[in-house]
């Protein structure tokens, strides 16, 4: 007989485990989907990849303001300084990512400043501007957070295992976001969300659920951009 949990079980596996395990499908459905799985099989349309390219340079460059907002939230509402020295070092790394972009797009002959956001794209970076409002919680800002990062940790990371026949030129932007450095990353701010989540009042709670829940259905309409139901 598996009961409902209580709270204090939750509290110490950690809520974004049990999350994860009530909602598997559709966190499949975000990081192992199509287009991902075209990657690690090596059958990757390549105008596909080109079209993820230029949509996501544009979500990166609303990402960053997003990051920055919680930022500022950590620095108002977080109980543990060491949050912030994590997701400054996420910024940081945002820096380095658009400057990527911008050298990967020359390469494939994409002409970044010709790219126009698709409505996945717009819909996900007006969810985002939703999040940057001081009224939304710090828990609540920093599980969305890790959620975006996950999942680009988790579908990246699957097209390096052994076994998989990733296309050589697109090894370098699996390494990007699946390399055991992301990996530790996303740990930290897994943690950083499990210590909140742990202390915060249920109503709280429950918001965070619905928005970690909106960015993995987010993620798997961004992917569809790219394949498929486009
Ligand atoms: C659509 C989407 N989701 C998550 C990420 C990963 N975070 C920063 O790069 C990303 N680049 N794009």
């Amino acid at each position: 007989m598996e009961g409902k949990k209580t709270r204090e079980e939750v509290e110490k596996s950690g809520m974004i485990d049990t999350w994860m395990k009530k909602h598997r499908m559709i966190y499949t459905g975000a990081t192992k989907h199509p287009f991902i799985l075209s990657i690690r099989d090596g059958t990757v349309d390549l105008e596909a990849f080109k079209t993820w390219l230029g949509q996501d340079y544009i979500f990166v460059r609303a990402f960053a303001p997003f990051v920055a907002s919680v930022l500022i939230k950590a620095w108002k509402e977080s109980d543990d300084c060491s949050d912030m020295e994590v997701i400054l070092s996420g910024m940081a790394s945002l820096n380095d990512e658009i400057a990527w972009f911008k050298s990967e797009a020359t390469m494939w002959g994409v002409q970044l400043s010709e790219v126009v956001p698709q409505k996945a794209n717009q819909d996900y970076c007006r969810f985002l501007e939703s999040l940057m409002s001081p009224d939304v919680e710090y828990t609540v800002a920093i599980t969305t957070f890790w959620a975006i990062e996950a999942v680009y940790q988790a579908s990246f990371a699957l097209c390096l295992e052994d076994g998989s026949k990733t296309p050589a030129a697109l090894r370098e932007t699996c390494r990007r976001w699946g390399n055991d450095g992301f990996g530790q990353y996303c740990n930290s701010l897994q943690k950083i969300a499990n210590r909140r989540l742990g202390k915060t009042p249920d109503d709280v709670l429950t918001k965070a659920e619905v928005t970690l829940l909106r960015v993995l259905e987010h993620e798997v309409e961004f992917w569809n951009m790219s394949h498929g139901a486009a």
